[in-house]
């Protein structure tokens, strides 16, 4: 569906928050300061020269909050339900947890589906849309949603019982799954209906740290279409979607002590490298490269909007702070570092006449062009080309 990028529109910056999973025995290496949304960690550092010595040494971690409680509706309201407004509004907005296995990623994301007051983010969202759409019958409101699973690289339709030949494709410099069903809700109950049976059909594991640990990452996302404005014209819509992804946690290979030469340790190196992947691209993002290499997974594929385009975005970090996962909560905290400096360039979504859908193809087209031959510049390491900018 062709829309419009209204220009005016400020840049955001990617939100972050740590979810604290409870813990018995925290590490009394990592310290929490609440008021400042700061997580400290003693490093040890051995000095040179003399006899061989350690010093303490502290880094500091800051993030937008915080969250300790359990309590899954508290955690919503705090982290996800501005970017729920948001994508009712009209903007793009992606939900997203990240942390190493058995952090609450899942338990975040989706919760116990079989307890109702446990149930996660996706439920949540999944109430707080279709009760727009009932209190608002004049807007016209309609729903779609859509489940995916990457898993092996490979990825699957959870809400269709045979898995299809799915293919990501970038149209219009929008990226999309050709092959994914979006299927169209009309009440709560019945979207909560197909996101269950969509969680029957994920792949799980069980090991050391987690008896039912995800093993791939998925996508969750609901498509928005709603009239606003006095006068009904096709100018006055709005389109949106809301992404909510639960990344599978990286994972040391001896803590989880997977059989070798298994399935799950073939699926645990697969995720680590996808989670490198993508750390790679948030990396040259972050830094300002050029060329940002997103396509080298197919979740950094996936979240290339979502971490430096039309998006706005909050990813949870969830830690799991007892002291024999120090490095893990330290790799965690280091990749919040990093995406809370990210910016993305949100626009609210206007559906568009033909001619200016042509016109933006048409420039959409030459910039994916202009990247290209930056990639063809880096890659045979001349300097870079520059370019008017596109009028
Ligand atoms: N904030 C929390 N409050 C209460 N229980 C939690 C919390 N976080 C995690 N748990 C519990 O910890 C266990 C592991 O959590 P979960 O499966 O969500 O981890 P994960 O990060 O998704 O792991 P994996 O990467 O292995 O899938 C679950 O039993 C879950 O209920």
């Amino acid at each position: 569906m062709p829309f419009e990028f209204a220009n005016e529109e400020p840049l955001s910056r990617v939100k972050v928050y740590v979810r604290l999973r409870p813990v018995q025995k925290p590490s009394p290496m990592i310290h929490v300061d609440d008021e400042t949304g700061t997580v400290i960690v003693d490093v040890l550092k051995s000095s040179g020269g003399g006899p061989p010595r350690s010093t303490i040494e502290q880094s500091a971690f800051t993030v937008d909050d915080i969250i300790r409680t359990t309590n899954q509706q508290r955690a919503f309201e705090h982290c996800a339900k501005e970017y729920t407004d948001e994508f009712l509004n009209g903007y793009n907005a992606t939900i997203m947890a990240f942390g190493q296995v058995g952090a609450g990623k899942t338990y975040t994301m989706a919760g116990d589906t079989k307890i109702h007051v446990h149930r996660g983010f996706i439920q949540r969202a999944i109430g707080q849309v279709m009760e727009e759409k009932r209190a608002h019958p004049e807007a016209g409101i309609v729903v779609y949603m859509s489940y995916l699973e990457i898993y092996e690289e490979r990825m699957y339709d959870l809400l269709q019982q045979r898995s299809t030949d799915l293919m990501i494709i970038e149209e219009n410099g929008l990226i999309d799954i050709r092959g994914l069903a979006k299927i169209r809700v009309e009440t709560e109950a019945q979207a909560i209906k197909w996101f269950n049976e969509g969680e029957k059909q994920r792949s799980y594991g069980q090991h050391l740290l987690n008896q039912q640990s995800s093993r791939s990452h998925t996508f969750f996302t609901l498509y928005m279409e709603r009239r606003v404005g006095r006068f009904h014209t096709e100018h006055d819509t709005i389109v949106a979607k809301l992404t909510l992804v639960d990344l599978a946690g990286a994972e040391r290979l001896k803590k989880t002590n997977v059989e070798r030469g298994g399935r799950m340790r073939k699926e645990a190196c697969t995720i680590n490298k996808s989670i490198s992947y993508l750390e790679t691209a948030i990396y040259a993002l972050r830094v300002g490269q050029n060329y940002v290499p997103f396509r080298q997974g197919k979740a950094s594929t996936l979240l290339k909007e979502s971490l430096g385009g039309n998006c706005k975005t909050m990813i949870m970090i969830c830690l799991w702070l007892e002291d024999c996962f120090y490095d893990e909560t330290v790799n965690s905290l280091r990749f919040a570092q990093k995406v809370k400096f990210l910016k993305t360039y949100p626009f609210r979504n206007k559906k568009l006449d033909c001619a200016t859908a042509t016109k933006r193809r048409h420039l959409q087209q030459i910039a994916n062009l202009q990247q290209e031959v930056a990639l063809k510049d880096a890659l045979q390491g001349r300097p870079g080309l520059s370019f008017d900018d596109l009028t």
